[in-house]
């Protein structure tokens, strides 16, 4: 059962908490393909995903960003027409094996989608329900846990006084805050963030990109994004897709400032895209 702790805000490119010793791989992804039927999205990529980092996907439209992370979480397994090959392994467990348990990885793999999706339930049951049907809690448990998942996500404040209202009722904002609480309440290690804040005002994205940065201290987060600035200003690592194929990888600050691929310099410099 998680403690209670409250979500400070810290600056950008603060010191890693991993930054004391090398970071370990959390996810390591090497010579995947994808497919939808005969069309290939992903060649040949192989990535390591560091563990309690911010690692930010980028590149154009239908580079292959969101089907990698589809696969990450098996998510890919309900397209009929999806296949792939290569090894995707989590902590060393292989992603892809037919024996996976599935339900099993989602709960260690939390995802977070463009749109705020909470449940058409109260703000306590979106937290609660998950946690209901997989952790044997008494009620206060329950509603400690609640809290916990609340206050991490930077929201409790604001709804505190209304856990029982509808979670339709909140800004667009808030119900995203709602979401990752959801997402980190049944204990993921991993979150996938599929362009969080893509349907949120300016304010509200600021507010979600300093959680996401906060959050790396607990989970290692993968986070697709059109937006270079915040891809620079919350991610410790980038990774640049094109035409389904890793063009270059790295820490942020690299990848943005001396990149070592043209293709990768045109893009984050806006020049196509
Ligand atoms: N269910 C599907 N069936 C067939 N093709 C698909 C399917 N999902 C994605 N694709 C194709 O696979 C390619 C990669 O798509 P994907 O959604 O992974 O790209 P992306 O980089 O996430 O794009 P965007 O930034 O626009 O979300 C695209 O050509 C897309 O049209």
């Amino acid at each position: 059962m998680p403690q209670s702790a409250s979500v400070t805000n810290a600056p950008f490119h603060g010191e890693s908490p991993s930054s004391e010793s090398a970071p370990e791989v959390c996810v390591k992804i090497a010579n995947f393909n994808a497919w939808y039927d005969s069309f290939q999205a992903i060649h040949d990529l192989s990535l390591d995903i560091l563990r309690n980092q911010v690692t930010a996907f980028i590149g154009p439209s239908g580079c292959g960003k969101s089907t990698l992370l589809r696969w990450v979480n098996r998510m890919n397994d309900i397209v009929p027409t999806a296949q792939c090959t290569g090894s995707l392994r989590i902590n060393d467990v292989e992603v892809l094996s037919p024996s996976t348990d599935v339900v099993h990885l989602r709960r260690q793999v939390g995802m977070v989608f463009q749109k705020p999706n909470p449940f058409p339930k109260s703000i306590y049951e979106n937290v609660a329900f998950a946690p209901r049907l997989h952790l044997k809690l008494r009620r206060g448990e329950l509603d400690e846990l609640v809290e916990w998942a609340l206050r991490k996500a930077a929201v409790w404040d604001e709804v505190k006084d209304r856990l029982n209202a509808p979670a339709f009722g909140l800004s667009g904002g808030q119900q995203q805050r709602l979401c990752i609480a959801r997402a980190i309440a049944i204990g993921p290690e991993l979150l996938l963030m599929d362009e969080p804040c893509s349907a949120l005002d300016p304010a509200s994205t600021l507010a979600i990109e300093d959680l996401i940065y906060e959050l790396r201290e607990q989970y290692t987060i993968v986070m697709v994004t059109h937006n270079m600035q915040q891809a620079s200003r919350c991610s410790d690592q980038t990774a640049f897709f094109f035409e389904g194929r890793l063009i270059e990888s790295g820490a942020t600050d690299d990848v943005f400032t001396k990149p070592q691929q043209k293709r990768t310099d045109d893009y984050v410099r806006g020049r196509f895209g």
